[in-house]
């Protein structure tokens, strides 16, 4: 059965569109990362599946049920992000108390021995937990859980380097464990990248990409030389990103679809190939073509202000 299927999903706040007709499906028990610039429609697409949203139009299904204000799924799913809220009057024991009441399938001992590796305080509370440590406890929730479908919107805000590759290994532990499906929306590809099976893209609301880990590990591919040793058929390649290495010599990302043919006659022009990681393969994808050029004119003063003016030199 699929874990999530959604067919032509759409979201509308008012007049702003954040979701147009999204359609693709989860097999389950895998770990997907969700990825996208800020505002590309994330969290909109977790909370849908979430229940805690309703699509505008389309279908969004999990386990084969819609999920809006549905007991079923609420009670086979979790999200997970940093805005979570817990009744000031419980403390820390009692949240994961009432976690063990709700989710049928809750490790308590994993919920109390995480509580204790991250040295929590039984008799804290949420609200006094600073932004690293209240993400950390919302993870434990979300791993002791074991719902069918555990979704963490950017789980690791505020979390430091050695809490987030805890996170990560134990995620990872227990996914083997007790298969489930994992969805994981981040900001952070080059952190997750070897824990995620397959990944999807949104950019602007709209799906860019739903591939496995290995294809988008191999999606892209930098080619650098002198200008005249790019051969005509270059041009017809998809380019990601270009950049002028001073008058003579350039970089060129290109989606990686170069025939074995084509790669022998870059080598024998000198030009050189070098893979792309999948993070870096995302910023090039999704890098936005806003036709105000890039980072550096803004520094070298060549961008137009709102007014029209050209901006000082820095
Ligand atoms: N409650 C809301 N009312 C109006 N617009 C909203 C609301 N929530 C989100 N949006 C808009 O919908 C779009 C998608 O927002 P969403 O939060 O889903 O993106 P995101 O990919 O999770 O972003 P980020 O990475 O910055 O968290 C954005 O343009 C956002 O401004």
């Amino acid at each position: 059965m699929k874990a999530v299927q959604c067919k032509e999903v759409t979201k509308k706040y008012g007049r702003r569109t954040a979701l147009h007709g999204v359609s693709f499906s989860m097999e389950e028990n895998k770990i997907i990362g969700l990825a996208g610039r800020n505002g590309a429609g994330k969290t909109t697409l977790l909370k849908i599946l979430a229940g805690l949203l309703k699509e505008s139009d389309g279908e969004a299904e999990v386990y084969g049920n819609r999920p809006f204000n549905n007991l079923l799924v609420s009670a086979n799913s979790i999200y997970i992000d940093d805005q979570m809220n817990f009744p000031t009057s419980l403390t820390l024991k009692e949240i994961l108390e009432e976690g063990r009441r709700f989710y049928h399938n809750w490790d308590h001992k994993l919920a109390m021995n995480l509580f204790d590796y991250f040295g929590f305080h039984p008799k804290g509370h949420h609200n006094e937990l600073s932004k690293g440590k209240e993400s950390t406890f919302n993870m434990i929730i979300g791993l002791a859980s074991r719902s069918a479908l555990t979704i963490f919107d950017e789980p690791t805000t505020g979390m430091d380097a050695a809490v987030r590759k805890d996170f990560y290994r134990a995620l990872l532990k227990d996914y083997l464990a007790y298969p489930r499906t994992i969805l994981l929306s981040t900001h952070h590809l080059e952190e997750v990248e070897d824990l995620l099976e397959e990944i999807i893209v949104l950019q602007k609301g709209n799906l860019l990409l739903h591939t496995s880990m290995e294809d988008m590990k191999s999606y892209a591919v930098a080619v650098s030389g002198r200008n005249e040793s790019m051969p005509g058929w270059m041009k017809h390649k998809v380019f990601l990103y270009e950049e002028k290495q001073g008058p003579y010599e350039k970089t060129i990302i290109l989606e990686n679809d170069l025939t074995t043919v084509e790669k022998e006659e870059l080598k024998r022009n000198g030009v050189q190939l070098s893979a792309v990681s999948a993070s870096d393969a995302f910023v090039y994808m999704t890098a936005e073509a806003n036709g105000k050029g890039g980072l550096d004119d803004v520094f070298s003063g060549h961008i137009n202000s709102g007014s029209g003016q050209k901006t000082s030199q820095l």
